[in-house]
């Protein structure tokens, strides 16, 4: 199933929309994704303190909780480590058959997919576009684009994350920048 279906947002979301106490903030820096990046040289010269995504996370329900859902929004920020795209980790399901929306808000970029068979295949993100991630799938979103990526996201509260077996084998092709144009590689 690859369906990459449209809508029109009549709100455009953004990270500070999200309050209360059932939302949990976070944020990643370049330091926290040691070994994501292919080039190792351009990543060593940067500053790891920069900040590359905010994630605010709706959990009206405790984690695993049969049956809730959660929600979230991701503001990725335009960079590049050498010539590949700054990404979110990416990670498959620990519960690996729970499914996922993503959705795109504002600014423009490519969610990287890949199965099980390490298959994987990108879908254009920007404000609307709306995407179904299926179970046994990891994903990744990159910022292809000169503003800051805002994407939102809707999952499974027993979804929970898998990020090992993304940091042992990471994604098998990359998103980068060939002569201007997003090209997996
Ligand atoms: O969890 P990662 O791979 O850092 O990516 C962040 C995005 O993915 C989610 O974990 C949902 O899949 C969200 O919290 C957020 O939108
Ligand atoms: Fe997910």
């Amino acid at each position: 199933m690859r369906t990459n279906k449209v809508f029109i947002p009549e709100v455009f979301f953004t990270n500070d929309c999200l309050t209360g106490e059932d939302v949990v903030k976070s944020t990643r820096v370049l330091g926290d994704l040691d070994g994501v990046f292919q080039d190792k040289e351009a990543y060593g010269k940067m500053n790891k303190e920069q900040a590359v995504y905010h994630v605010s996370s709706y959990l009206p329900v405790l984690e695993n909780t049969p049956g809730g859902l959660f929600m979230g929004i991701t503001t990725l920020y335009p960079g590049k480590v050498g010539q590949e795209y700054f990404m979110t980790k990416g990670h498959f399901h620990s519960n690996s058959d729970r499914a996922e929306f993503y959705w795109g808000v504002e600014g423009e970029g490519f969610l990287i997919l890949m199965d099980e068979r390490r298959n994987v295949w990108a879908e254009r993100m920007f404000p609307g576009s709306l995407h179904y991630i299926p179970g046994k799938v990891a994903h990744r979103v990159a910022n292809t684009g000169y503003q800051k990526l805002v994407f939102s996201a809707c999952w499974p509260s027993d979804a929970g994350h898998d990020y090992a077996t993304i940091a042992d084998a990471g994604f098998a092709r990359r998103l980068v920048d060939v002569n201007g144009v997003p090209t997996l590689v």
